[in-house]
């Protein structure tokens, strides 16, 4: 191979093709960029999330799925705005979440963010109906005037309608059904119409018909106000209903399962048709799934060749492989 000094030309050419190189997740609603999260207990570290990249795009309602101890709470309580990451790089609606101010973050979590947990209790103040459980985001981000008391009872209603639990208004949570609870969590999370909903687990308590219903109030979350939606789920039935499910292995973004609706011509039959893809980090790093590499017996080195429209992995055939 030869190489030539590059002219003053060439570097100016390739300054300038950097600077106007659009940065990783310029169009992204939430980008997570190498996010790092080490916690330390006892003199003990725990490296939760090892360079996680994540895109999601304005209106999408995604989910989350991985193994226990993969780092899906980790990574949600940082977009939460309730911990902040070791390293890396998080921003959410233009906003930063490694620099931001305490202030700036309350008011993220107030405005920017809603968010339902999966234990039904922890979501809703216990003493107050449907209706002043909604009220109160909307009384801690704002004003208390008479006018504003009425605005946010009407608001309340509009939300209660919309996922159809209007009968729930001047129930206290203790009065309502476990779905009917998480939809009234969903309400609380829409109450200050944030740019994302974040759901932890929010049918991990519930048998599947009632989570089906659950679900669907996200769907019309999503498809009726656009709210941006990322749920982190167990469940198989949620995932499987989504555009796109991430999973997490070990801390990082490891593959991804695509759907989309395909509509036959002759039949006029719509199907779903589903295909998983790997994630390539900007390094070129490549995280093949555990099933695959085992079933090759590959391990600690591969061989790679590049082909006219693909790159093949084979395993190692070296000679001088022990
Ligand atoms: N506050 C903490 N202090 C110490 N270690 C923690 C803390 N929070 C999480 N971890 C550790 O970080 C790793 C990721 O945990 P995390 O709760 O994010 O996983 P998860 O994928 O949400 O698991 P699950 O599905 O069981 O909720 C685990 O090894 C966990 O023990």
């Amino acid at each position: 191979m030869t190489t030539t000094n590059p002219t003053l030309a060439d570097l100016t050419t390739r300054a300038r093709s950097t600077r106007t190189r659009p940065t990783y997740g310029h169009d992204a609603l939430i980008t997570c960029d190498r996010l790092v999260r080490i916690f330390t207990t006892d003199g003990i570290e725990v490296q939760a999330l090892q360079g996680l990249d994540l895109l999601v795009r304005e209106g999408e309602l995604m989910a989350l799925v991985g193994a226990s101890g993969s780092g899906k709470s980790t990574l949600m309580n940082i977009l939460a705005g309730l911990d902040t990451p070791t390293a890396g790089a998080a921003r959410v609606a233009g906003q930063d979440l490694l620099t931001m101010t305490a202030k700036d973050r309350l008011a993220y979590r107030r405005t920017t963010v809603g968010f339902i947990w999966q234990q039904t209790s922890r979501n809703l103040l216990p003493y107050l109906t449907a209706a002043q459980n909604i009220a109160l985001p909307m009384q801690l981000a704002g004003t208390r005037s008479r006018t504003s008391r009425r605005a946010h009872a009407e608001r309340a209603l509009e939300l209660l309608e919309l996922l159809e639990i209007p009968d729930c208004r001047d129930r206290r949570p203790h009065q309502m059904s476990g779905g009917q609870q998480q939809r009234v969590a969903i309400a609380v999370a829409l109450a200050n119409d944030p740019a994302v909903l974040l759901a932890d687990e929010p049918t991990g308590e519930l048998d599947s018909h009632t989570a089906e219903h659950v679900f669907a109030a996200f769907r019309t979350a999503n498809e009726r106000l656009g709210t941006t939606i990322v749920i982190v789920t167990h469940d198989a039935a949620v995932a499987g209903e989504v555009r796109r499910t991430v999973a997490i292995r070990d801390g990082r973004t490891s593959t991804e399962v695509l759907r989309r609706s395909e509509v036959d011509e002759t039949t006029g039959h719509e199907t779903v048709v589903a295909r998983e893809y790997a994630m390539l980090d900007r390094a070129g790093r490549l995280q093949l799934p555990a099933e695959y590499t085992e079933a090759l017996g590959m391990r600690d080195r591969v061989a790679l060749e590049l082909e006219p429209d693909h790159i093949a992995v084979r395993p190692d055939d070296s000679e001088d492989r022990t």
